[in-house]
């Protein structure tokens, strides 16, 4: 056996991986990467690039579409057939995902060559780890194995039917007719994108759930303006999922109910499992970490040092085990199974890498405010506090749709609804969900005015341009300040109450 020692130990070599690395290199530590997989990234790989790749191909796609009627708006006509080649389609896909997963695995190069061991590590001590053949000794370590996609035994019978986001982005055309379960956030990006393609989708979800929006408002007009498009059942009643040949084919036949009782027995040549993604933690050996684990065997951390913590004792938390000692051990990235963003792993990253390189010295760092779009047409938005996390009684929402906004309607892509929770007291904007075109643009005005703490009146008398989409931002802000004036009877200064007016 090799051994290594080193300041920070680093498992796994994805975007929080990276961005440790970087940050305690910085910091003047040494620092060692350990990956035992394909490098390049998971937002590069198969989750962030690739999807919105297709999204790309599928929003081409259906601008063009005759159906859509959306050239033909504008009296502008396509004479002539339009056709999808989806083998075309796959192969820019891959052409562009590959030069991205290029970019990455470049930087990683760069990276003096005996920063990275290819192997898995699992734990022996808490400083102490297994990789290969090497034994690594650590002043801290870091956790950053990030997640991948859960797969419920029901679909075992289906085999090579099934794809998740992790095998999809490799199919070299594109299937014709699909089931999609899950509608979370990948379940609807991908789902609504193939059936922009021309696919044929059913979308069947479990528990009502959509895109992670917590609004029923919202969320009612999401499932009204994607069930437009294609067969969508937040809550399905699937009967029996079998794989069936057919001559030299295999399918996939699923019997379910309709949520107005009709009986469908019908065939796929793909099945599309997007039901959530878990930590991937089963090859780290934790229990020989000794940290204090929590719900699905993840370590209990702190947020804004992004570090872990000691068992007191050998019981789990729940049982009241968990309180000891801050350990030397981080955790960040999509492993830690609270903010599953790009961006958010490259910040977890950048906090665990300067607390391990400054152990036991860390530091608490301000973690921004809550951002998610999600990448459907129309886009979903969900910034600061969820609706379903705030007390009512001490909140107002203030809407607004965009169902006659003047200019998604110059656009004719006028369908929507953005929802802002303002809290009574203070007037502050806590949070906002929403789906409305665009929504990407002022999802992070919306959530840079939350991380600043700006109350309703200071927004709305900030500059709105005309016509742009952000007027339904002040539309919705209005609103707000209408029902604030009605709930509290407290007037709004004077420039917000000529404009909120
Ligand atoms: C389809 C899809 C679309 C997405 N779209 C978006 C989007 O539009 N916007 C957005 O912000 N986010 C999006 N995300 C989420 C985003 O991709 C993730 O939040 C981010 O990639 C997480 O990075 P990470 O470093 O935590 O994990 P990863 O990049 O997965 O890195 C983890 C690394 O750990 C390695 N590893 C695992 N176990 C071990 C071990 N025992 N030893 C050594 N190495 C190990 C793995 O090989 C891997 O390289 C999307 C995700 C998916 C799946
Ligand atoms: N635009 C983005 O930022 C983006 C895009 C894609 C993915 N991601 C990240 O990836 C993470 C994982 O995405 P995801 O969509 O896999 O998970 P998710 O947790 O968002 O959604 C999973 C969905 O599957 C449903 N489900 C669970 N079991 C089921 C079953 N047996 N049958 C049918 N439905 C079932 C759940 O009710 C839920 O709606 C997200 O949390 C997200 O942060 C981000």
């Amino acid at each position: 056996m090799k051994e290594l020692n080193t300041d920070v130990a680093i498992i796994g070599a994805g975007s929080a991986g990276m961005a440790a690395y970087r940050a305690a290199t910085k910091a003047g530590a040494k620092a060692l990467l350990i990956d035992g997989g394909a490098l390049g990234t998971t937002c590069a790989r198969v989750g962030c690039m690739p999807s919105k790749l297709l999204i790309a191909a599928a929003n081409a796609a259906h601008a063009a579409a005759p159906e859509t009627g959306r050239l033909d708006t504008f009296g502008i006509r396509l004479d002539g057939t339009l056709r999808i080649d989806g083998t075309a389609v796959m192969d820019r896909l891959r052409t562009e995902r590959d030069r991205f997963v290029g970019l990455v695995k470049k930087e990683i190069e760069q990276f003096p060559a005996d920063a990275l061991l290819r192997a898995n590590a699992r734990f022996l001590a808490p400083t102490r780890l297994s990789a290969g053949n090497t034994l690594v000794q650590a002043r801290a370590v870091i956790i950053a194995t990030g997640a991948t996609p859960t797969l419920p035994d029901e679909f075992a019978p289906l085999g090579d039917l099934v794809a998740t986001s992790d095998t999809l982005f490799e199919w070299p055309a594109l299937p014709t007719r699909i089931a999609v379960f899950g509608t979370g956030l990948i379940a609807l990006e991908l789902g609504q994108a193939l059936s922009r393609l021309g696919v044929t989708v059913r979308m069947f979800g479990k528990g009502g759930s959509l895109g992670g929006l917590t609004d029923p408002a919202v969320a009612a007009c999401a499932r009204q303006t994607l069930g437009a498009e294609f067969y969508l059942d937040c809550d399905a009643d699937v009967v029996s999922i079998e794989r069936v040949q057919q001559g030299d084919a295999a399918r996939a036949r699923i019997v379910y109910r309709t949520p107005d009782g009709k009986h469908r027995d019908e065939q796929f040549d793909r099945v599309l499992v997007a039901t959530g993604r878990r930590p991937q933690l089963d090859k780290l050996a934790l229990d020989a970490s000794g940290l204090a684990l929590g719900k699905h065997g993840v370590p209990l951390f702190d947020e804004t040092r992004m570090q872990c913590r000691f068992g007191k004792d050998s019981r789990p938390a729940s049982d009241g085990g968990g309180d000891g000692d801050p350990a030397p051990v981080f955790i960040a990235g999509d492993v830690d199974g609270q903010r599953p963003w790009l961006n958010e792993a490259a910040d977890e990253g950048r906090i665990a890498g300067t607390n391990a390189a400054a152990w036991p010295d860390t530091t608490s760092f301000e973690r921004s405010t809550p951002l998610a779009v999600v990448f459907s047409d129309p886009q979903m938005l969900m910034c600061g506090a969820r609706f379903e996390a705030l007390d009512p009684d001490t909140i107002v929402a203030g809407q607004s749709s965009f169902d006659d906004q003047g200019r998604a309607r110059i656009e004719q892509v006028n369908r929507g609804l953005l929802r802002v929770y303002a809290d009574k007291a203070t007037r502050r904007l806590l949070g906002a969900e929403g789906i409305a075109p665009h929504a990407e643009h002022f999802a992070h005005l919306l959530a840079w005015s939350i991380q600043r703490g700006a109350t309703v009146d200071e927004l709305i008398t900030m500059p709105f341009y005309h016509p742009v989409f952000e007027e339904g931002v002040r539309s919705a802000l209005r609103d707000a300040m209408a029902r604030l004036v009605e709930t509290t009877h407290c007037a709004p200064p004077s420039l917000a109450d000529a404009i909120g007016g």
